[in-house]
This record gives C-alpha cells, sequence and structure tokens, in this order.
C-alpha cells in the first residue's frame, strides 16, 4: 500500500516506523515545509493519506485528500466542530473518511468498557461520575478527544449530566474532565464513579505510541478501496 503521511511528527514517525516494517511503502512525506505535497498531481499518487497534523490544519488536509479521490485515516483531535460538515462533503463527493479520537485496540476496548459501566451506573445516583487525563506537554488541545470521546458516551448513558467541563470543580450536573500534562505521558484515561462506600475506576494507560500508529496502519489498509465514512469500531469490529 502506498501511504501519503500527512504530519510528519511524534505520530507520523511512529506510523512510518510500523507501516515500512509491514511492508507498505511511504510515498510523501508531508509537514509545514512541503505543503506542495499537498496539491492533488502529488496525493493522488497515494492508495492512502494518514493524518495527523494540528487541530487548525486538519479540516483543509481532510479535503484536499477528497479532491485527490485519496481516502483518508484521520487521528488529530481537537477540530471536531467540523466533523459535521466534513462527513457531509465526504458523502456528496463519494470519497473515504475515517476518524477515531485514538487507534489503539486497548482504547478502543476501554470504550466499550466505558459504554456498559455507564450504562450499569446510570441507576446508582450515590455515584458521582468524574475523569481525568493525563498527556505530555507538547499536546496542543484539552481535554484530549479520546477523554472526550469518554465522556460523551457518558452523557449518553448517565441522565444526571447533561454536558463535560474541563476543569475540576463543576455543577452536579457537569461531568468534570480534569487534564494534566506530565511529560513524557503518552496518554492516559480515568473515569472514577465515586460515593461515600467505594470508588469504581477504570484505567488505559498507553506505555508508548506503538498502539497509536499500529492502529492507523490496520485503520489504512482496511479503508483502502472503501466508499463512505467509519469508525475504528467498523474496523475491530466491536
Ligand atoms: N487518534 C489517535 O490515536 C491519536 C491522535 N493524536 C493526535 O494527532 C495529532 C498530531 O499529534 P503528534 O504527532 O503528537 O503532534 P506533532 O506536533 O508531533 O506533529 C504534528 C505534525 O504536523 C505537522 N503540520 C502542521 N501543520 C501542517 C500542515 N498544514 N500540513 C501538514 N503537516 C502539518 C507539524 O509540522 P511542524 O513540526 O513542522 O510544525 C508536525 O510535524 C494531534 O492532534 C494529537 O492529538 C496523537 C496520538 C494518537
Ligand atoms: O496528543 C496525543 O498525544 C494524543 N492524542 C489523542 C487524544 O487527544 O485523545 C490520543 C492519545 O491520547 C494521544
Amino acid at each position: 500500500m502506498k501511504i501519503a503521511l500527512i504530519g510528519y511528527g511524534k505520530m507520523g514517525k511512529a506510523i512510518e516506523a510500523i507501516a515500512t516494517a509491514k511492508g507498505h511503502e511511504i510515498i510523501h512525506r508531508i509537514d509545514v515545509n512541503s505543503p506542495h505535497l499537498l496539491e492533488k498531481e502529488h496525493l493522488q499518487q497515494a492508495d492512502v493519506a494518514i493524518e495527523f497534523t494540528t487541530p487548525e490544519t486538519a479540516y483543509d488536509n481532510i479535503l484536499k485528500c477528497f479532491e485527490a479521490n485519496v481516502p483518508v485515516v484521520c487521528g488529530t483531535t481537537g477540530w471536531l466542530d467540523k466533523l459535521p460538515d466534513i462527513k457531509a462533503r465526504c458523502l456528496e463527493k463519494h470519497q473515504a473518511f475515517l476518524y477515531a479520537s485514538n487507534f489503539s485496540i486497548g482504547v478502543n476496548i476501554f470504550f466499550e468498557i466505558n459504554k456498559r459501566l455507564a450504562e450499569l451506573m446510570a441507576s446508582q445516583t450515590q455515584y458521582d461520575v468524574r475523569m481525568e487525563e493525563i498527556h505530555h506537554t507538547q499536546k496542543k488541545d484539552a481535554p484530549s478527544g479520546t477523554a472526550i470521546t469518554l465522556a460523551e458516551q457518558i452523557l449518553e448513558r448517565q441522565y444526571k449530566k447533561t454536558r463535560w467541563v474541563n476543569k475540576e470543580r463543576c455543577k452536579p450536573e457537569e461531568l468534570s474532565i480534569v487534564s494534566k500534562r506530565i511529560d513524557p505521558a503518552p496518554g492516559t484515561h480515568i473515569v472514577t464513579y465515586a460515593s461515600d462506600i467505594d470508588d469504581i475506576t477504570i484505567t488505559h494507560t498507553a506505555h508508548s505510541r506503538e498502539g497509536f500508529a499500529a492502529g492507523a496502519v490496520v485503520a489504512a489498509a482496511w479503508l483502502n478501496g472503501k466508499k463512505g465514512i467509519f469508525t475504528m469500531k467498523d474496523v475491530l469490529n466491536l
């Protein structure tokens, strides 16, 4: 598979290592110094594009992939206000788009556990739910995309909570997400249900970026040749 890497930072490099070890070819490594490689004539040489850049740049990069008729796997977080627009354009232009706030198999299993736990706890009103995420200090967005996914899963099932907030002290109807930035944390997510009697805590701790990168490569191979809008739930058949 010929891959165009859009974003050649920490994740772009981790993806390159895994993709090449699996026999895939990286035909473009695109960063702020090589914007010309986002032109149609270059992008269309790839079977699939993998986009890990910044909250400010992801939207335009994805549209460029659609224009070049290249399936795109996107892991960039912090731009979700524009996701409905991207999905509409993907369908309108008959393109292929796969977004995940987290590509690791472990976190995608954690998402399923989080949903089930939230369902079980919905009627246990003596517990209050809160969240914490810990990442490295270079991370641009807070809360993390993964934390937002976890929070939305809880909000859909916990009727006491109406919205998430990115602070510790909050109203009873708000779901607190505390963001901590500590090097070199690749990504830790903690969901706690606390009562006077006991606490229930579920935690996912990434030990490196390998899980995110491996998941993105699996997703890219899966998306190659497909049309439509997908998530890691489709890839992993969860
Ligand atoms: N979904 C998932 O599983 C995961 C998602 N992420 C997300 O991925 C994103 C990237 O993370 P990470 O690799 O750690 O960040 P880095 O800052 O290490 O890398 C971002 C890269 O994007 C490049 N870039 C910036 N603007 C553009 C542009 N317009 N076109 C092409 N490239 C550009 C930067 O170039 P330069 O350095 O020259 O500025 C840099 O190389 C973040 O949003 C992060 O939250 C991270 C891990 C897992
Ligand atoms: O920026 C990161 O590093 C990470 N970003 C993603 C997120 O915002 O959830 C995924 C992972 O936690 C690492």
